[in-house]
């Protein structure tokens, strides 16, 4: 059984002059447990309201949207979140940021912490666990961002452009990270992008959306071994071939959305 599966799932929002605006519309594909899937289209698209269906941040005003075989109702259990902002809290050390997630879901103090530590571990900041988020670099916050969601064992994880602030190279580290923590937890990914190559080298499947409003046009399937090193696969003939087939299918929709963006411009 899947993990996440959406079934037609229409989500409408109240428009300007109460005309209703369609975000996403007739979605369906599923995610099943340990398996990891991007989602690429134009930008504004409806990328993040997908996620704010299953997430249960928003219930979909059509259609069906399930984890675990259960309709969502409010946010499931087991949910971890990544966005392209963190939620790194300045007053708090790289530790106590690490252990707030624990302590919120009931964990005592020692013990959130001794959790909190063998996660600071693992995203490489043991010698800096007790630095204030002022204190680190941008890679360094979104390592702590990392271990603050992964602490929580999530079962599903949902990512919205998590690394898309960072430079290319501090980049490319964090999406080597991702997959080298990911890998084994046997968690559920939706990682949404704008960035193909991204997609390509941390998914298993990549659906594709259209331009607005986004239903899904395509779902492709990476035959990329693991484990990866992502600027390494870059360069492999079967990462270009699955490249080239995916970027046809959405090259249509990035140029309908820019002639949709330049005709409300004029
Ligand atoms: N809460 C809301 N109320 C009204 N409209 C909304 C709401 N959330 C999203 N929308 C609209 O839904 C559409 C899709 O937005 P969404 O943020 O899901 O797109 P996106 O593909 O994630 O965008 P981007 O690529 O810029 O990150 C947009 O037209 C947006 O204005």
């Amino acid at each position: 059984m899947s993990v996440i599966a959406l079934r037609n799932a229409t989500k409408r929002f109240p428009g300007a002059g109460g005309r209703p605006h369609t975000a996403v519309r007739d979605l369906t594909f599923t995610v099943d447990a340990g398996e990891f899937v991007a989602v690429v289209g134009p930008t504004g698209c409806g990328k993040s309201t997908t996620l704010s269906l299953v997430s249960g941040l928003e219930p979909p005003s059509s259609g069906e949207v399930d984890v675990d075989g259960v309709p969502v109702r409010g946010i499931p259990d087991g949910v971890g979140y990544m966005f392209q902002t963190d939620a790194v809290l300045p007053w708090r050390s790289v530790l106590d940021n690490v252990a707030a997630g624990p302590r919120y879901r009931g964990a005592g103090r020692a013990e959130a912490r001794r959790r909190a530590a063998v996660w600071v571990e693992r995203v490489g900041l043991a010698a800096f666990d007790r630095y204030y988020p002022h204190q680190l670099s941008g890679g360094m916050r979104k390592r702590v961002a990392l271990a603050q969601t992964l602490v929580n064992e999530p079962r599903i994880l949902l990512m919205d452009e998590p690394f898309s602030a960072l430079d290319v190279q501090t980049r490319a580290l964090m999406q080597d990270e991702l997959l080298r923590l990911w890998q084994g937890t046997g968690a559920a990914v939706v990682f949404v992008t704008h960035d193909l190559e991204e997609a390509i080298a941390l998914a298993d499947r990549v659906v594709v959306m259209t331009s607005s409003p986004a239903t899904v046009k395509g779902i492709f399937d990476v035959p990329l071994p693991r484990p990866r090193r992502v600027e390494e696969i870059r360069l492999t003939p079967a990462f270009i071939d699955t490249y080239r087939e995916i970027w046809q299918s959405l090259r249509e929709e990035v140029e309908r959305a820019r002639e949709e963006a330049s005709r409300r411009a004029a």
